[in-house]
């Protein structure tokens, strides 16, 4: 009798080390600053999928755009670490603004996977993300190093010949680009930003000469 429990006990100790990988989101992005639609898309598809955790990475240089009028990354790193704060499945990633350069995801995921063997990825993009995969960097392997999950974005038709995993989420119209317009107006942007964020960008006077 008790050596069958032992060898239960055994048994599943060696499927859990071996066999059981953890699900981890990440939601790349600028967060040039981070707001409530980035919390809402992390928050609904860690729900959906089932995931253990999510972690906020903060690129270093924005691979595609025009990084002009995106400030330093040790700002907008310590703008999502206080976004994400009070939340114990939310994490950040610090690897690419640590790397610094382009941020390509494909040698971030590459990198991370060799880092954690025991994850299986999923790589969160809103819809204006989605329509822009094909001129992603390395796309073809990308799509093998990772799952991509897509989600709806007001304003964004998808479309995509990629394979993309999506999840309806609450459509939430807030923007980074419209946060900064909006402070460059002298506009309140309570509530479109968790407040420490907001007090982290008066504290710091970002973004206000837009
Ligand atoms: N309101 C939203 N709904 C759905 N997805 C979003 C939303 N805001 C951002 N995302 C997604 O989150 C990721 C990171 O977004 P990012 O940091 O570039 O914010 P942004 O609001 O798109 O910024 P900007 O307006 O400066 O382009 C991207 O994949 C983007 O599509
Ligand atoms: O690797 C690429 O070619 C690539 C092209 C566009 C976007 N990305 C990543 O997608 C995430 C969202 O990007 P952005 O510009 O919407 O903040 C962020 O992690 C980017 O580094 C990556």
């Amino acid at each position: 009798m008790a050596g069958s429990v032992i060898t239960q006990a055994q048994t599943k100790v060696e499927f859990d080390f071996t066999g059981a990988k953890k699900k981890v989101g990440i939601l790349g992005g600028t967060f040039n600053p981070p707001h409530i639609g980035h919390l809402v898309i992390a928050e609904q598809v860690a729900n959906v999928l089932g995931l253990d955790l999510v972690m906020f990475m903060p690129n270093a240089t924005p691979p595609h755009i025009d990084p002009k009028g995106a400030i330093a990354a040790k700002h907008r790193a310590r703008m999502v670490q206080a976004a994400i704060a009070g939340n114990s499945h939310f994490d950040i990633e610090l690897l690419e603004v640590q790397r610094g350069g382009k941020s390509y995801t494909f040698n971030t995921m590459l990198q991370l996977r060799l880092e954690h063997p025991n994850y299986e990825y999923y790589f969160i993009i809103g819809a204006d993300e989605v329509n822009y995969l094909p001129k992603w960097y390395r796309i073809d392997e990308l799509v093998k190093l990772v799952n991509f999950v897509g989600v709806n974005r007001p304003g964004q038709k998808i479309r995509t010949n990629y394979p993309v995993t999506f999840v309806d989420v609450v459509d939430v119209d807030i923007s980074s680009t419209d946060i900064r317009r909006r402070l460059a107006q002298g506009k309140s942007i309570r509530y479109l930003v968790p407040d420490p964020v907001a007090a982290y960008i008066f504290e710091e006077g970002l973004y206000l000469n837009d």
